[in-house]
């Protein structure tokens, strides 16, 4: 059974175009899964609906077998454990008045009784900081900083660090090195694929880049307009099959 499967997903805002057309797909345990598109095409919306934050006006959304659409949030809680988001734009994302630590312990004290971590061990305050720091390659002294302290390439790992912290089954990572600068980006791609092994977790993984999308992903989405319109593994992103639009993005990336 997929780990993540959307079916048949509709959504317009009010303004009645729509923006998400006829979305279908599944994520696998462990897989990451790309999604590529230009500004506009609709991804963040879908990752907003994915993570319940959006609703959705047609379709279905299932959480191994089990529908999380159209969910109340006292209904839809049991399942924020398992779907993490890492977004944009690090600075957003963290607290600016709480410590690294006090940000990285917050999942755990949502949802901490309702998990069973495998990797981490969950000791004190400080020793669970220590382990997350380490596990995204950051040294233990950032744990006591306010972000505004941290580079922007620390604070997306702080984030990263924050998404594992309870072992989700999937983490929804929407262009997560977008603000970053080429050599972090690549490091923090790197870190982020290395955590995927180590901890069994899948990934949505959405960015205009095709190039970070295929060195990330096992399959990979294409979206033009809110609708997908290319699906392949992505030993298959050369073929001459491919759709025209996908054969555009390749075009670029070459
Ligand atoms: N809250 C909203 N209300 C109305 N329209 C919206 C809202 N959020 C997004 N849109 C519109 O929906 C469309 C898809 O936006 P979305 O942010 O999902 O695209 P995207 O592919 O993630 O773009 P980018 O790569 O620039 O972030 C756009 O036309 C956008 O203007």
């Amino acid at each position: 059974m997929s780990l993540l499967r959307a079916q048949r997903i509709h959504k317009s805002y009010t303004t009645g175009t729509p923006v998400l057309l006829d979305v279908s797909f599944a994520l696998e345990k462990g897989q990451c899964l790309g999604l590529v598109g230009e500004s506009g095409c609709g991804k963040s919306t879908l990752a907003r609906c994915l993570l319940g934050i959006e609703h959705i006006d047609d379709g279905s959304l299932l959480f191994e077998g089990v529908p999380i659409h159209g969910l109340s949030e006292r209904r839809l809680r049991p399942y924020r454990k398992h779907i993490q988001a890492v977004l944009q734009n690090p600075s957003a994302a963290l607290n600016p008045k709480l410590t690294i630590k006090d940000s990285l312990l917050d999942p755990y004290l949502q949802f901490g009784d309702q998990v069973r971590l495998r990797h981490f061990q969950y000791a004190n305050r400080h020793d669970f900081a220590r382990q997350l720091l380490e596990a995204v390659e950051l040294p233990a002294a950032l744990a006591d900083r306010y972000p505004h302290e941290l580079s922007g390439g620390q604070k997306q790992r702080a984030t990263i660090a924050r998404a594992i912290s309870i072992e989700p089954s999937v983490i929804i990572l929407d262009e997560p090195t977008a603000s970053l600068d080429v050599l972090s980006q690549a490091a923090v791609l790197g870190l982020l694929d290395r955590l995927r092994e180590q901890l069994g977790i899948a990934y949505l993984f959405i960015s205009h880049d095709l190039a970070a999308v295929h060195a990330m992903s096992q399959a990979i989405m294409v979206m033009q307009d809110g609708a997908i319109v290319d699906h392949f593994r992505k030993e298959e992103l050369f073929d001459s099959e491919r759709h025209p639009y996908t054969q555009e993005l390749v075009a670029m990336f070459e």
